[in-house]
């Protein structure tokens, strides 16, 4: 019998887009709930009981809420997408190339949680420098980054869609997140594993879907002997033996007059670059996604395939 999966918040952003990447599948079984009775907590919590994998992809209160309603149920494994349990210890993060037994670890957990889009950027950048010891303990990081406008969900889409709406947004390119708390923080300090929270300014673009996470560093407050080649090489290192994050030769960043934060949309992949001029002592790390593919959506559906696998 095939596997069942119950996507709750299906007819959200995140949701929706995991439907479309499970359309023609015949390996698992989707339950569903009709759009109307999205809220329908009886109705929920049937599905969410009868599914071998529930992916939530709520608000962090209902995605709580969800994860009550299967506590008791333990042939129910979940995904999360929220920001609810990602520094959880006892969830496993679904950041599947973070590390070589990542992978495994999401096969094997029970609860996913799920990356935040710019996390996956920034984290992706961040933790093989630190895993290698060029990123030394007190670095003050920060990370600059600008999204598509479906990151922020059916709400920020309709402002920024629909001129009509009360509180729509005109801007073409804006900056928020500027008390310097954005949720994300926690997220890239602990899967960065830094010792100290990074500066996050984050911002929106005019576009649907796309991201690019900068993450700029003085390499003489770096490990003794750091060059922009060998932080290439280190994230080459990181990431060799997969598909799915891979390090653009420096050559052909080299090339680059221009990074497009769209180029990824619709795709689970994700770019690392690392930019800047050899010899000279500054380097910029840019990661370019699709904040709905591997920042959301593909990531979930990747991390469920590895569940099933297991
Ligand atoms: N969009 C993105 O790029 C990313 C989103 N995420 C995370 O994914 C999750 C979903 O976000 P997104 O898809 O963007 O959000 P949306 O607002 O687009 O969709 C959320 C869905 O959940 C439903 N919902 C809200 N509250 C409840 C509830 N109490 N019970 C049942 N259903 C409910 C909404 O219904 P209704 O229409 O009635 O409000 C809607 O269908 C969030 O936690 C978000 O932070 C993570 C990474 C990236
Ligand atoms: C553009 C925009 O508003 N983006 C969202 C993050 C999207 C995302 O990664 O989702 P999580 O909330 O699940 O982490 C924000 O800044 O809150």
């Amino acid at each position: 019998m095939a596997p069942k999966i119950f996507i709750d918040g299906e007819h959200g952003t995140t949701g929706l887009q995991i439907r479309t990447r499970m359309a023609g599948r015949r390996d698992v079984e989707l339950l569903s709930i009709p759009e109307a009775e999205r809220r329908n907590a009886a109705m929920r919590e049937d599905m969410l009981n009868g599914a071998d994998i529930a992916i939530l992809c709520l608000p962090d209160d209902a995605s709580k809420e969800a994860v009550q309603m299967v506590s008791a149920n333990n042939n129910v494994r979940v995904i999360d997408t929220s920001t609810a349990f990602r520094v959880n210890p006892g969830w496993a993060y679904g950041f599947a190339e973070m590390d070589k037994q990542q992978a495994d670890k999401i096969a094997a957990a029970r609860f996913v949680a799920n990356p935040g889009c710019y996390p996956t950027g920034a984290i992706g950048l961040i933790r093989p420098l630190r895993a290698a010891g060029i990123l030394p303990d007190g670095y003050p990081v920060t990370v600059n980054a600008v999204s598509g406008y479906t990151g922020g969900g059916k709400q920020m889409i309709a402002q920024m869609e629909n001129r009509d709406h009360p509180d729509a947004i005109t801007a073409p390119h804006f900056l928020y997140g500027l008390p310097l708390t954005h949720k994300h923080v926690p997220e890239m300090t602990v899967h960065g594993l830094l010792d100290r929270a990074p500066i996050f300014s984050p911002s929106v673009g005019k576009f649907a879907q796309g991201m690019i996470v900068q993450v700029p560093l003085h390499l003489d407050n770096l490990a003794e002997g750091t060059t922009m080649e060998s932080i290439h090489a280190a994230l080459v290192a990181h990431y060799a033996g997969q598909d799915i994050v891979s390090v653009v030769p420096l050559a052909e960043s080299k090339a680059l007059p221009r990074v497009n934060a769209v180029e990824l949309e619709g795709k689970d992949t994700m770019k690392l670059f690392v930019f800047g001029t050899p010899g000279a002592s500054q380097v910029n790390l840019v990661a370019l996604l699709d904040n709905l593919g591997k920042g959301a959506s593909g990531a979930a559906v990747q991390n469920m395939d590895l569940m099933l696998a297991s």
